[in-house]
């Protein structure tokens, strides 16, 4: 039986850290402030801003969310992006994925400033982010490396096989795992015969959306399996993309949903607010 790997302990860890940091900047009259943008009624992307605001909250960070309408325009969208760019209360801007389909997001990810652009979206942040340098990261990337950290589970010469390459998990994770010394495979809806791809994984990584999709067929025992799925089930229950119960009797360790990159997700998320509110109070104040 798996061991369960618990995203909402390391949140907690670093929610501690956190409040100290919010603190003295509040002593220096910065309160941090995020805002965030979701353009349509994705549920995944509205729970996300749902945990963010308590979150926020309870560390004393501000917040802002920002709910557009699916027939929003790209011009439109625009427009609010250019206010919040000009705003200066506000340090972080998160524009939520998925995007209405009449929306490119390769357009609204280069509009963001880049200093404000917490997950690192822009071309000139991924750039830096595959060349090793320092920047704004991709949240649900960096919470799944801090989970593997805490645990001390090293990546060096293992197999990673990532299901899924969206610009805000799949990829960016691939770049971060390298640094680190892994052999890193990505898979995705082409990618044939996928579960005799993941059987050979180390560390398998889910970011799909389907839910359940990821049965016991496709895990090696003595696999440790990160699922980032965010669904609901028939019933209406929050699930991962991996079958968990059948799954955690073949693999050596497994994250739960909900209670596993969920949280540490929006704990990484306001980590960078932090820092980008630091960054700003150091070279400007305000
Ligand atoms: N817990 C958390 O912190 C987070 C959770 N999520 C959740 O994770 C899931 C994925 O999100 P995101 O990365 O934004 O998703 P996207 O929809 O942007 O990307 C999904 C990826 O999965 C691939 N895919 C879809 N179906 C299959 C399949 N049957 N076999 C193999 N690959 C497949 C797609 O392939 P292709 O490119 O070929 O279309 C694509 O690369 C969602 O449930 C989302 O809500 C997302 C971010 C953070
Ligand atoms: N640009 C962008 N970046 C994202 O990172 C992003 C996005 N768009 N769109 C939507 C998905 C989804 N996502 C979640 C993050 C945390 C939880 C989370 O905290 N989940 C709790 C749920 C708790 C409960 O049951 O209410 C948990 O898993 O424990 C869920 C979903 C980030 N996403």
């Amino acid at each position: 039986m798996a061991t369960v790997l618990s995203g909402t302990l390391v949140a907690q860890q670093l929610a501690t850290k956190l409040q100290k940091r919010i603190g003295l900047l509040r002593q220096q009259q910065v309160i941090p402030t995020l805002a965030t943008i979701i353009v349509g009624n994705d549920k995944a992307s509205l729970l996300y801003a749902n945990r963010q605001q308590q979150t926020a909250s309870n560390l004393g960070i501000n917040y802002q969310l920002i709910t557009l309408s699916q027939q929003t325009t790209e011009q439109q969208l625009l427009q609010v992006i250019q206010e919040l760019n000009q705003d200066v209360i506000v340090d972080a801007i998160l524009i939520q994925t998925p995007l209405p389909a009449a929306i490119n997001p390769q357009v609204i990810r280069q509009q963001v400033a880049p200093i404000k652009d917490v997950e690192g979206q822009s071309a000139e942040s991924i750039g830096r982010l595959w060349n090793g340098q320092s920047g704004n990261l991709p949240t649900t990337a960096v919470a799944i490396m801090k989970l593997l950290h805490f645990y001390q589970i090293a990546v060096s010469k293992k197999h990673v096989v990532i299901v899924g390459r969206s610009s805000i998990v799949g990829k960016p994770l691939a770049a971060l795992l390298l640094r680190e010394n892994a052999t890193v495979t990505i898979a995705h809806s082409y990618t044939d015969n996928l579960a005799s791809l993941t059987r050979q994984a180390d560390i398998l990584v889910v970011a799909i959306g389907k839910a359940n999709f990821i049965t016991a067929k496709y895990v090696h025992p003595g696999c440790i399996v990160i699922d980032v799925g965010t669904n609901r089930d028939a019933t209406g229950k929050i699930v991962g993309d991996v079958a968990f119960q059948q799954v955690q009797a073949v693999a050596q360790m497994i994250t739960p949903v909900p209670g596993g990159i969920g949280p540490l997700t929006v704990m990484s998320l306001l980590e960078q607010v932090v820092m980008i509110a630091e960054r700003r109070e150091k070279q400007h104040g305000r």
